[in-house]
């Protein structure tokens, strides 16, 4: 990575290397740096077996959930978790520093700690839960066996001490059944789980499993990304362009076909009971003062961090970045712009990088053709269908990131804020109105520029002025039923 351009209050690098060979087996790099081989999925599958100082941390782990791997109920199920903990667990942080400069083992203790640090914290709210009561509170102090290793853990990967989707929960948490096997849906299952998680099939594993199976996908979006790039900075000829930008288009195809498969692998009735244990302490009202790290710091000051979330996953923001989706100044975007901190390093440096070259290059004139009228028609009105049919994906994904939140949260609980810690029934909807926004007033725009988008545009157009409607009314269905204040415009 380069020197930064300072834009601003916003600092972008200057340079970014991509990968082409992930380097699997180099311990002395994070485990997540971007690729164009494996996209945003670790460079190598993640780390299942921990070294034997820590048995007995990987004894807790497999005793922890509601069902065990053998059926039999966990700690978990029994209300036993909290007292287990302080009754036995040694401190191991000492042993961590033993393998400090394996930096995927780091990873790979830091995702166990952090689910023994949400289980630990969260175990009282999923008793209430499942009485049918409010969450009440979660414990306010993660004792010092659990907060010390995780501290040290986080510090040495640079993660916030706290469970993160990418380098814990989701990303950094699937194995292939059969190693020998391939990196497909039929082969993955979980390493580490809080419900019924380590069981095929359950919904737990789906919900974890399809998001790995979407970014298993991002290999080619971040070579289209880098290429699109490139082609603007070249003499090559426009249809060069075409060629990246339709290879960003045919993987978000795959994307978007990956996360559909949800519904059918992760049931909508089921999500809510094992949710509980990916909450943050952020915007929760389970940790009204937050949380104390015994034995973390000199001040003895309570922590808090948002919880595990999507929103932390790099593919969506990568086209926000490239696209230039521009998203509207309300407090809204500034969460959207917090959970830019929840992502492995490398990943946010080449997010920052592909926002500043964007930016720096004017890509989106210069793609859409904008500024210049004398290139080859054909092609510019070429690049102009691409873009729409590639934002045309980032709304698919967003619209049925909506109807998720809708069967799966909003359908089956009250709770007004999500795992991320963000407003419920207001903040998915803040981006898609972008999205649905910048596709109306760009295509109005290039219609009026002349030239025949065609039919498949049109229709899209049609359907975006149909969702923007339906949007609308959904959201104020929902605000006004619950009292809250809309922020989608009428
Ligand atoms: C049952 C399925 C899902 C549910 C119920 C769900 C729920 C949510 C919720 C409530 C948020 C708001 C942020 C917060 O946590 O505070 C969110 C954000 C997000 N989630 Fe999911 N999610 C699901 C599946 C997925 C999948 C499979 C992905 C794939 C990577 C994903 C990616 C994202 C992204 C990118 C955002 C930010 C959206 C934006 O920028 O507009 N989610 N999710």
């Amino acid at each position: 990575m380069g020197s930064q351009i300072d834009k601003g209050k916003e600092v972008y690098p200057t340079s970014f290397e991509v990968l082409d060979d992930p380097r699997p087996d180099d311990i002395s790099l994070p485990a997540f740096m971007v690729s164009t081989t494996r996209g945003f999925l670790p460079r190598m599958d993640p780390i299942v077996s921990l070294p034997r100082e820590f048995a007995f941390l990987e004894y807790v782990l497999q005793e922890m959930p509601v069902k065990k791997a053998n059926g039999e109920p966990g700690l978990l199920a029994r209300g036993e978790l909290g007292e287990f903990i302080l009754r036995d667990l040694p401190d191991l942080t000492e042993h961590i520093d033993t393998y400090k400069d394996n930096l995927p083992l780091m990873n790979a203790l830091y995702r166990d700690y952090s689910f023994l640090a949400s289980a630990y914290l969260l175990e009282p709210c999923h008793h209430n839960f499942i009485k049918g009561e409010p969450y009440g509170l979660g414990r306010p102090v993660l004792p010092s066996v659990i907060a010390r290793p995780i501290a040290r853990c986080a510090e040495l990967c640079d993660f916030k001490p706290f469970m993160e989707y990418a380098g814990s929960y989701a990303l950094f948490n699937y194995k292939l059944l059969d190693p020998k096997g391939e990196l497909e849906y039929s082969n993955l299952g979980l390493i580490r789980a809080f419900e019924h998680g380590l069981h095929a099939g359950s919904s737990e594993a789906g919900f974890v499993l399809v998001h790995v199976d979407m970014v298993k996908n991002s290999g080619p979006l971040v070579k289209g990304t880098v290429g699109t790039l490139d082609a603007c900075t070249t003499e090559a000829p426009r249809a060069d362009l075409n060629i990246h930008l339709s290879i960003i288009l045919s993987s978000l195809v795959q994307i978007n076909g990956s996360m559909e498969k949800m519904w059918g692998r992760s049931k909508p009735g089921e999500y809510t009971s094992f949710r509980t244990f990916i909450f943050g302490i952020t915007s929760q009202s389970m940790f009204p003062n937050g949380v104390v790290y015994e034995g973390v710091g000199e001040d003895g000051k309570p922590k808090s961090f948002r919880g595990e979330s999507g929103a932390n996953d790099s593919m969506i923001p990568l086209m926000d970045n490239l696209l230039q989706i521009p998203m509207p100044d309300t407090p809204l975007t500034t969460i959207l712009e917090d959970f830019r901190s929840y992502r492995p390093s490398n990943h946010r440096q080449f997010l920052a990088w592909v926002r500043g070259r964007s930016e720096q290059l004017g890509l989106k004139n210069w793609v859409l053709g904008l500024d210049a009228d004398n290139e080859d028609d054909d092609e510019v009105l070429e690049s102009r269908r691409l873009w729409l049919k590639i934002l045309n994906q980032v709304r698919d994904f967003r619209w049925r990131h909506w109807c998720f939140a809708r069967e799966y949260i909003i359908k089956k609980t009250s709770h007004p804020t999500a795992t991320g810690g963000s407003p419920i029934l207001t903040w998915l909807p803040n981006q898609l109105q972008a999205v649905l926004d910048e596709m109306a007033r760009l295509y109005e725009d290039l219609c009026q520029r002349g030239g025949d988008l065609g039919e498949e545009c049109r229709d899209i157009i049609d359907l975006v002025e149909r969702q923007r409607e339906t949007l609308r009314k959904e959201v104020a269905k929902f605000c006004e039923e619950r009292g809250v204040a809309a922020a989608v415009a009428a």
